[in-house]
């Protein structure tokens, strides 16, 4: 009997799960890859860590026991960041290793170096996990809906966010309250920054968005807004209004360039991406084909990740198995422009405390008339002795012109602040 041997780069949250993963399925490895799978190195950053139910003979913090070991096939990248990540995936492809990653931040940024890089070497390099955890989306976008024309994808990817805003609109929870939760749970990132600030979600649209429209959208092409500034009173209205606060990672195809964007958007609950909760993630294609298809699932933690790893790393065994690694390869072969975000449209919920006499909507009203703002709702309480909250709701319209409408209210001494811009779906 034949046995793959693999290195775990990483143990932590994911790298646990998929070293455990691999003891647990040991005995169908034989039917699934007609091999054994045998973990022969583990790299980590601290060798006195506590590491329970880990055979300690494994661990090292050694990158050259694994990149000299001729034995290892496959390296399994579960470490996270840009370096040393980068440079040991590098070697490691061009030592032959087939690499399987979950390292969204170094994909959404050299993604094209990596799978380049691959190719020239004929080994496989897999990163379903890196978008939306255990949820199969890489894989659907780039095998079964290969034929499609996709022009958009949208969707809920970022576990952390959802789980916090779930928490803040079903239970009334603080946001930081709810942030240490999912810190303890696993999903967040070790820098929960890139988790709040929509960084991470905008990692994974940079990637679904490259291999939907087959052409290469990095990361600093997606203008990103996290949920930090969304409050209680703005999830109040959401109610008010049948909808939602979800932060939404959105990708469109159009004529005139790419649309990419990750922000918090009101969404009417009737749709499916309003049901999506705690740290579950949903990602919505639309083909000219297949139509529209939803993939729903966790979208992080241990074992949901490991899950997705796994997936890739038992196709790379059976790939080896019929000698075809290095098959899947980029397929960026377009060369399409990036809108700037003032040129994209959105719908906006705009929530702002302004002076109580009369003629301050009128004024509000002739400002974003002068900008090709439409309103479409007006809601207005009075709040304290002379000063309300003005909620004005509007049609879709570019995002540059709302800038300018907003510069220029601000400039109005009725209006006393500007709360909330929230953008809806
Ligand atoms: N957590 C999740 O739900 C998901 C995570 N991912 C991605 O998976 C990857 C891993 O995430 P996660 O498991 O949460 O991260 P953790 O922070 O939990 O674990 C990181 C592991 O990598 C090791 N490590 C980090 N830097 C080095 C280094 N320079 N040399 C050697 N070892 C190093 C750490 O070692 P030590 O233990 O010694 O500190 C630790 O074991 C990241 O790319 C992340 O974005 C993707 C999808 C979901
Ligand atoms: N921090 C990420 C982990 C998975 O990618 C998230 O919360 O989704």
């Amino acid at each position: 009997m034949k046995t793959v041997k693999v290195a775990i780069l990483g143990l932590g949250t994911v790298g646990s799960g998929v070293y455990k993963l691999i003891q647990k399925r040991a005995d169908v490895m034989e039917k699934t890859i007609g091999a054994q799978m045998e973990v022969k190195k583990i790299l980590v950053r601290n060798m006195n860590k506590k590491r329970e139910g880990v055979d300690a003979s494994l661990l090292t913090d050694n990158w050259n026991d694994i990149i000299e070991d001729e034995e290892i096939q496959i390296v399994i990248e579960v470490m996270g960041g840009i370096e040393p990540a980068k440079t040991m995936i590098l070697e490691a492809l061009r030592a032959g290793k087939n690499v399987v990653s979950a390292n969204k931040d170094l994909i959404a940024e050299e993604g094209h170096v990596l799978l380049a890089t691959a190719e020239e070497n004929h080994v496989d390099f897999l990163f379903e996990a890196a978008v939306a955890g255990a949820i199969p989306i890489i894989r659907p976008m780039k095998q079964c809906l290969a034929v499609n024309d996709i022009s958009e994808v949208v969707g809920i990817v970022n576990g952390t966010t959802n789980y916090i805003l779930t928490k803040m609109t079903e239970e009334g929870m603080d946001f930081s309250d709810a942030l240490e939760k999912a810190q303890e749970l696993g999903f967040a990132e070790a820098d929960p920054t890139s988790d709040v600030e929509g960084l991470d979600a905008g990692r994974k649209v940079a990637i679904m968005a490259s291999i939907a429209f087959h052409s290469r959208v990095v990361f600093p092409n997606v203008f990103t807004e996290g949920i930090t500034k969304i409050t209680a009173k703005d999830i109040e209205y959401a109610k008010e209004f049948d909808s939602v606060i979800k932060l939404l990672g959105v990708a469109h195809n159009t004529e005139s360039g790419i649309e990419v964007g990750v922000y918090p958007m009101m969404i009417h609950k009737e749709h499916p991406l309003a049901s999506v909760r705690d740290s579950f993630n949903a990602v919505f294609v639309h083909g000219d084909a297949a139509d529209d298809a939803m993939f729903y699932g966790r979208g992080a933690g241990e074992f949901p990740t490991a899950s997705a790893v796994m997936g890739d790393v038992i196709d790379v065994a059976r790939n080896m198995a019929y000698g075809c690694n290095g098959r899947i390869s980029c397929t960026c072969y377009k060369n399409l422009p990036v809108k700037d975000i003032g040129d994209v449209k959105n719908k906006f919920f705009i929530r702002m405390q302004v002076t109580n006499e009369p003629g301050v909507l009128a004024a509000v009203a002739e400002v974003f008339g002068n900008h090709k703002v439409s309103i479409t709702r007006v809601v207005q309480e009075h709040t304290q002795p002379h000063q309300a909250e003005l909620v004005i709701v509007t049609e879709s319209v570019k995002e540059k012109y709302m800038k300018q409408a907003l510069e220029e209210l601000l400039a109005l001494p009725s209006i006393l602040e500007v709360s909330s811009i929230i953008r809806e779906y």
